[in-house]
């Protein structure tokens, strides 16, 4: 059992190199430390809290392998580790606590996100490339013990065996030696085999209790072990369906998995359901494509209480790109701005198509939330479906690359993204309407990474909390609660820090939307690494807890309550 501090700022070359060399800083050899305990309790609105005026930490422990990317361009300063690659192989310490944790929050946040750039001297293009990364905070009692841990996914272990990229990623290919080798590789491609399992984009609870991570390959499926951060294996489908990909974000309730298969031969997206302790994915209907060569990639979907929402963007699949050795500006999908773009209704119980209507050109990856609108006797009219729309460019895909990110000289280079809200009539109309929820100035025209009380999901809502921007910027870099009946916007900012997608938790009991907290991993400028926890009411903030190490930046989260 070991840990470290990083006690004199250094560049994270200096520090990678200690890590590889052993000498003062290099985690090898480690310490422990602890400081005295001093828990002071108070009573609370809310109950009896506990405010930890000094914590003891007990023995941390960090992995041999920990090490921190030598990518290339820091200064002698310490700074941001947002973009960095920072390897743990497993790490746990309880975090120092500033603050007040509610007594009522018991139970484990879990973060996944590419937090691992490179291979060797080797690094990565694209955010989207970077080796499956788990951060979990567990909160019991007021307390917080942190947890960080590399997936260990096929793709990443070929990767650590034979010191090079083996698989295909977002924008990385494996180099093929000679021709023979890339007819292999052709084969291998449409077989699925050279793809990656790399399970980087999302971490979900199913109803059942297990947790899977995911991405946008179905091999990419990986069972995780809550409490301990380790691999347990595959998830594997047991029904026949075959197919490659899938939609990165399931809609995953207690009772419910809705995912969307994309069909790239005969371009349309197969709607499936899995009942909780199963494997196996049921076919509730089909949507055909109405434009382009190729089905729009499909990132996330929304439902309803009654309906699946299937998103058409012209932001489509492109075969072509998927072989290529190269990537192209816009990675394994092309821009199909003639082919329309359209948005699909099914309903659950039938898998019947109840609406299909032409909208405005969009480019979105997360929808936010949708719900059903009513007339006066009860009758679903048209269906709401609220999403972080990026004006219908495609360059943000660009601005995340890795070079981009790392090298923010304080020009304002993040493109203007706004609460794209859809209307979608369900009385035959051939069109529905896309417009800005809010004035997209009420969060400084940059939004992604949202999430709401989970038990709004499908219907009527009011909040919803996502990431901002505080202008200049090349990121979102605030945390903001949006009122979208009041069409206002609260914003949490702290400068030259990047914060990750803010996840609602409910307080047990709790009858109002917003009543409960807001949990954030903040990478500062600073090169450090905190747990933010904001009042969902207020946004203002209860608590944060220090990691002893810069955070890299994760993609999205999800809660696992006490068992
Ligand atoms: C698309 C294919 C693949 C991989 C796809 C992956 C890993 C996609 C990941 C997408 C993510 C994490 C999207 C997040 C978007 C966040 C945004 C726009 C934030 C904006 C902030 O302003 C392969 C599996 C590699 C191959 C098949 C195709
Ligand atoms: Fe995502």
């Amino acid at each position: 059992m070991a840990s470290t501090q990083f006690s004199s700022p250094r560049s994270h070359a200096q520090q990678a190199t200690m890590a590889v060399s052993g000498k003062p800083g290099s985690v090898k050899g480690g310490c422990s430390f602890g400081r005295a305990v001093n828990f002071s309790r108070k009573h609370h609105k809310g109950g009896l809290r506990v405010r930890n005026v000094a914590t003891r930490l007990p023995e941390t422990q960090v992995s041999p392998e920990t090490q921190v990317s030598p990518e290339k361009g820091g200064g002698n300063e310490r700074k941001l580790a947002a973009w960095t690659s920072i390897r743990q192989e497993r790490w746990e310490g309880e975090l120092a606590v500033q603050g007040e944790i509610p007594l009522w929050l018991n139970g484990t946040y879990l973060r996944n996100g590419p937090g691992l750039w490179h291979i060797g001297d080797y690094n990565f293009r694209h955010l989207f490339d970077g080796y499956a990364t788990l951060v979990r905070l567990h909160f019991q009692d007021g307390r917080l013990i942190a947890g960080h841990r590399q997936i260990q996914s096929e793709a990443y272990k070929a990767a650590i065996k034979n010191k090079k990229l083996c698989y295909r990623e977002f924008s990385e290919v494996p180099k093929t030696d000679n021709f023979l080798s890339y007819v292999g590789e052709l084969a291998s491609l449409f077989s699925g085999a050279s793809l990656t399992d790399n399970a980087n984009t999302g971490v979900v609870r199913l109803g059942d209790g297990r947790v899977v991570c995911l991405t946008e390959t179905i091999k990419g499926s990986i069972i995780i072990d809550p409490d301990t951060l380790e691999t347990m294996g595959k998830f594997e489908y047991s029904d026949t369906l075959g197919g490659l990909i899938h939609s990165a974000h399931p809609i995953v309730t207690e009772s419910e998995f809705w995912t969307l298969l994309p069909d790239l031969v005969k371009p349309g997206y197969i709607v499936v359901r899995m009942e909780p302790g199963s494997n196996e994915r049921k076919v509730i209907g089909r949507v055909n494509c109405r434009g382009g060569p190729a089905p729009g990639w499909i990132h996330s979907f929304p439902v309803t209480e009654h309906y699946v929402v299937v998103p058409e963007m012209s932001l489509r699949y492109c075969a072509q790109n998927l072989l290529r050795a190269e990537p192209t500006p816009l990675y394994k999908f092309e821009w199909h701005p003639l082919s329309k773009a359209f948005m699909h209704v099914m309903c659950k119980a039938s898998g019947k198509i109840v609406a299909s209507v032409e909208v405005p050109l969009y480019v979105t990856f997360h929808f936010i939330n949708a719900y059903e609108e009513k007339d006066e006797d009860g009758r679903v009219t048209g269906i709401v479906a609220d999403c972080c729309e990026h004006n219908a460019d495609t360059t943000i895909l660009d601005k995340l690359r890795l070079q981009n990110l790392r090298s923010f000289s304080g020009e304002d280079v993040l493109p203007d993204a706004r609460v794209g809200r859809f209307t979608i009539p369900l009385d035959g109309s051939p069109y529905g309407k896309l417009e800005a929820a809010l004035n997209p100035d009420e969060h400084g025209r940059g939004m992604d990474m949202c999430s709401i009380n989970p038990a709004y999901l499908g219907k009527t809502y009011r909040y919803a909390y996502a990431c901002g921007a505080q202008r200049p910027c090349n990121f979102p870099n605030t945390l903001t609660k949006l009122d979208l009946v009041e069409k206002k916007a609260k914003n949490w900012f702290d400068e030259g820090a990047v914060p990750s997608e803010p996840l609602f938790v409910a307080r047990p009991g709790a009858t109002e939307e917003d009543d409960g907290v807001v949990i954030s991993m903040v990478s500062d400028k600073n090169g450090e690494g905190y747990a933010l926890l904001l009042d969902g009411r207020t946004f203002e903030e209860i608590a944060r807890g220090k990691f002893p190490y810069g955070l890299p930046y994760g993609l999205h989260g999800c809660w696992v309550p006490k068992k």
